[in-house]
């Protein structure tokens, strides 16, 4: 019996939500989706064991706040995939569930209605009806796992997860990793400290036991087989960036010190831009020209992700929804579709070539090579 004196004091109210299953059958997926998703997980995993030597390049929105521009998106997004395709595996960027640092709007899954009244039953069909378009535009999916119950309804459409820099120490989150059907990334810490996702990497890669909800909805123990994709994504942080030589030599050796062969992607945004959007392309080439140079590419640095959209910025959530700029981001700045376009096609070209890095490492006068100074020392937001 429920004492409501010691239970559930602080809920105001829990409404039942339909099972994984029956919102699957409710909104299926399609052929065409699934076969999109198996081989956008299988390039994927091949870059990031390095049987595939192309770049992999996770772009789009910073969030997803309405379908209508994110399929406009997409439908670009889709012709550069095909047309850069010996070089780059494009994957669309297409998250739904948002992190806050205190609090704000959580992503379209939580309050699809940008108000506050927190629809998550629209907010999961409406996740899951443009998962499936999506992917049968031709896109894999790459997408971030925040709640832990989240990935039983829309996983299955899902071709890439990160877990974000606020939830990488989480046990929780280490756990889900390790059981989710798809590779995925461990951003470090806001505050730069790239330890906890090395940790996080090693933890996922184990079998763990937790309790979780099965596709009947029914709350189980759930035993995973430990997830062997699991890899490292530096996205700088509140100290400065980390996407220089020096930077990702040192993300390099703690990764072997733990055993992990070395895998990693560079977030273009966050602490690695300043959250200034266009800063991002400069992040982008930078690492091709690592991975790249001629005398000692940086074979580890496995791609790239931008925050992208059709307009470049971000606006704040208006009272009524309807006076929201079109293709505009309601969270972080996002570069726009002419820069992101022009960004692809430079480093395409830059990936057919060999380089001397901009960022080459200073010899001293004994030919050791001497510390680089990271691109900035300025505190900057996480
Ligand atoms: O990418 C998104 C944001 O950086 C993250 O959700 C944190 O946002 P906030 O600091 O605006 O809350
Ligand atoms: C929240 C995000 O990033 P981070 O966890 O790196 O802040 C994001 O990519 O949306």
């Amino acid at each position: 019996m429920n004492d409501n004196r010691i239970q559930d004091v602080r809920i105001l109210e829990a409404r039942t939500l339909l099972s994984p299953e029956a919102m699957s059958e409710a909104y299926p997926t399609t052929e065409k989706a699934a076969e999109m998703v198996i081989r956008g997980r299988s390039e994927i995993q091949r870059i990031l064991r390095r049987e595939d030597d192309r770049f992999l390049v996770i772009v789009g929105p910073c969030s997803i706040h309405e379908p209508k521009s994110a399929l406009e998106y997409a439908g670009r997004l889709a012709e550069l995939r095909e047309k850069y395709k010996d070089r780059m595996c494009i994957v669309m960027r297409v998250y739904f569930e948002k992190p806050r640092t205190t609090v704000g709007w959580r992503g379209l899954i939580v309050d699809p209605g940008l108000d506050g009244t927190s629809d998550i039953p629209r907010g999961l069909r409406m996740a899951r009806e443009l998962l499936v378009q999506v992917n049968e535009l031709g896109l894999p999916v790459g997408s971030e796992m925040l709640d832990p119950i989240v990935p039983q309804y829309t996983s299955d459409l899902v071709s890439w997860a990160s877990i974000g820099a606020r939830t990488t120490e989480s046990q929780t989150h280490r756990e889900m990793a390790s059981g989710l059907s798809m590779p995925v990334g461990f951003k470090n810490a806001t505050d730069g400290d790239v330890q906890i996702a090395v940790n996080a990497i090693v933890s996922s890669r184990q079998s763990h036991s937790f309790i979780g909800i099965n596709r009947e909805g029914t709350s189980c123990i759930m035993q995973t087989l430990g997830n062997p994709d699991s890899h490292l994504i530096l996205r700088g942080g509140r100290h400065g960036t980390n996407y220089d030589r020096v930077s990702v030599a040192s993300a390099i050796e703690l990764l072997k010190k733990a055993g992990i062969r070395p895998s990693i992607m560079v977030d273009c945004s966050h602490g690695n831009s300043q959250k200034m959007p266009e800063n991002q392309i400069g992040v982008l080439l930078e690492t091709i020209r690592l991975r790249t140079d001629a005398d000692n590419p940086l074979l580890p640095l496995s791609g790239c992700m931008i925050e992208s959209y059709l307009q470049t910025g971000s606006q704040p959530i208006t009272a009524d929804p309807e006076d929201l700029k079109y293709g505009l981001s309601i969270t972080d700045p996002c570069l726009g579709w002419d820069m992101t376009a022009s960004a692809l096609a430079e480093a395409y070209k830059l990936l057919g070539e060999k380089h001397r890095s901009a960022l080459e490492t200073p010899v001293d006068a004994s030919g050791s090579p001497v510390p680089v100074p990271r691109h900035s020392d300025r505190a900057v937001k996480p």
